[in-house]
């Protein structure tokens, strides 16, 4: 069993959680509340800027060539292509892509942010990479369950999202990027296999949460939102 192979395994009970969100679920069946998508679209244009840039930071703790190309050539993906499922969000909802660009990170994507920054500055490029593969890994995994059990049509109004991240440009990420770490991982100490798996894991909770954080309209305590009595 490769590494990656074992974080996976070790990480089932939440991905079984992700597929049986609400949220999820809803994509599957063609119908989320307009406000979650909102919500979800709004913190989720940030988290794609923050992505990049730790991109920007493994590229710049790669040590050849081909590790640098992959990592320059996903910025480019999330550029020009990660905003189609955003807009296929957008249409749904009736509201412009712009509107919703801006705006302050909600604490769940706030933290996940800050947890990839986190192994991003202080880690080693395993680590950073064990921070970041839940991302793609996940949405791969949502796409392709979506489609076998909702068996989607191009009527159905996720369609473009559902077979965006089913999609093999998806899986090669994927892929490529477990590739990444399984090479990594033959020469590392078990201290730093451990704190990959606590990226990975925290990684993939945070996913969960900010499925919960969409389908809540998760927002900072404030005196004005709160009543705690
Ligand atoms: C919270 C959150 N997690 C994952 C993705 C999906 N995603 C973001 S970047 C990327 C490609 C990696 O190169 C993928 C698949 C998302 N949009 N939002």
């Amino acid at each position: 069993m490769t590494f990656t192979d074992q974080l996976r395994k070790e990480n089932d009970d939440i991905f079984q959680m992700i597929f049986n969100h609400p949220f999820v679920e809803g994509i599957g069946r063609g119908d989320i509340d307009k406000k979650a998508i909102e919500h979800y679209i709004k913190a989720d244009f940030e988290y794609l800027n923050a992505f990049m840039k730790i991109y920007g930071i493994a590229l710049a703790k790669s040590t050849n060539r081909t590790d640098i190309a992959y990592f320059h050539d996903k910025i480019n993906f999330i550029l020009n292509d990660e905003i189609h499922p955003h807009h296929n969000f957008c249409d749904y909802i009736g509201v412009g892509y712009e509107e919703l660009q801006g705006h302050p990170l909600p604490p769940t994507a706030d933290h996940y942010i800050k947890h990839m920054m986190y192994h991003a500055q202080l880690g080693s490029l395993g680590e950073i990479v064990g921070a970041l593969l839940p991302c793609p890994w996940t949405y791969l995994e949502i796409g392709k369950e979506l489609i076998q059990t909702y068996r989607p049509t191009e009527e159905h109004p996720f369609y473009p999202w559902i077979s965006f991240y089913a999609d093999s440009r998806v899986e090669k990420t994927t892929n490529d990027m477990r590739n990444l770490l399984d090479q990594y991982a033959t020469h590392i100490s078990p201290e730093e296999k451990l704190r990959i798996k606590d990226a990975f894991r925290k990684s993939c909770q945070l996913e969960l949460k900010f499925w919960e954080m969409a389908y809540t309209l998760e927002e900072w305590p404030s005196q004005e939102k709160v009543n705690f009595t």
